[in-house]
């Protein structure tokens, strides 16, 4: 095992030269192309780990895993999907065309920006802040690191520059797709897509997903069994972005990647992984992140679709 993870380490290492941080949102730029690192974890808590594992990186899509969550736990399965779809674009997460042209009544799902303000819209809560500590507050059940924060220079970097975010928003204000106030709901996302975190607190949360809702360290039920199975299931259609066909065969683990070079797997019945490299490839997923996920897979045999 421990010859396999150094080899699964050395072939990220291999990669990361190869893709280019973020620069879109410009704080995301001063990421270091070369940080690698991994966690895999059992159910029980026990983990291994190898390179930058515990560098904190911000979190950015990976926290729709986080609200979908928490938007099933408060108002429930059948309430969420009135007002988003669970379809794959296979288009960009940040893509605008297929409101104009398919003029839907929802957006397609939840992993691409759109779907995931929706969802952000829908978390209980009076105002900005109360919401906000509501989605902290369970990030850290979930992670088990009570020191939960979001980085405020990433958060407002991104408000400054988050046009597209803030056009797509103002879209879907404009076909009654989104109720409320895009302002508030934009800026509530920002604030989200910055919380940070590291490869163990994201590994955590894969474990808990693998494990159907029970903490791998404290052994207790934090989310409902049915919520742990939508929301991997949403994950291997659509957590990749327009790339989750591909990695569906290459790795086969319900995943969830964000533009900080975070990736969060969830091995059902076995394990949480967490990745992280911020050198991206074209579609805005971790490039180490990638390799080291479908290494692992193909040695461990993790794809849930060669169980047996
Ligand atoms: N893919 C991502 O991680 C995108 C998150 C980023 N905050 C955005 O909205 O553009």
């Amino acid at each position: 095992m421990e010859d396999l993870l150094n080899k699964a380490y050395e072939e990220g290492t291999k990669v990361a030269a190869s893709g280019n941080v973020a620069s879109y949102i410009p704080e995301l730029e001063k990421g270091n192309p070369e940080d690698v690192g991994f966690v895999l974890m059992d159910l029980k808590g026990n983990y291994k780990a190898r390179g930058q594992y515990l560098k904190s990186f911000t979190l950015q899509s990976i926290t729709k895993v986080i609200t979908l969550l928490l938007a099933l736990e408060d108002i429930g399965e059948e309430e969420v999907f009135k007002h988003v779809h669970m379809e794959p674009t296979g288009d960009p997460f940040n893509s605008i065309m297929s409101f104009e042209v398919k003029n839907p009544e929802k957006p397609f799902n939840p992993m691409i920006n759109a779907g995931a303000m929706v969802v952000t819209s829908l978390i209980r809560g009076e105002g900005k802040k109360e919401k906000i500590e509501r989605i902290l507050k369970f990030t850290s059940l979930l992670t088990g690191n009570k020191e939960t924060h979001y980085d405020r220079t990433v958060y407002e970097s991104e408000k400054a520059t988050g046009n597209r975010n803030r056009s797509l928003a103002y879209f879907m204000k404009s076909t009654g797709i989104m109720k409320g106030d895009p302002e508030e709901i934009l800026d509530l996302y920002f604030m989200q897509c910055s919380i940070l975190g590291t490869c163990k607190d994201i590994a955590t949360i894969g474990a808990v997903l693998a494990a159907n809702g029970i903490h791998p360290v404290t052994g207790e039920r934090v989310i409902r069994k049915e919520n742990a199975r939508i929301v991997k299931t949403i994950m291997t259609t659509c957590g990749m972005y327009d790339a989750s066909g591909e990695f569906a065969v290459s790795c086969g683990v319900p995943a969830k990647s964000g533009v900080g070079g975070g990736i969060l797997g969830a091995v059902p019945g076995r394990y949480g992984i967490g990745t992280f490299g911020p050198a991206l490839d074209a579609k805005g997923n971790s490039i180490a992140g990638i390799r080291m996920m479908e290494y692992l897979s193909r040695k461990l045999e993790l794809s849930i679709f060669q169980i047996g």
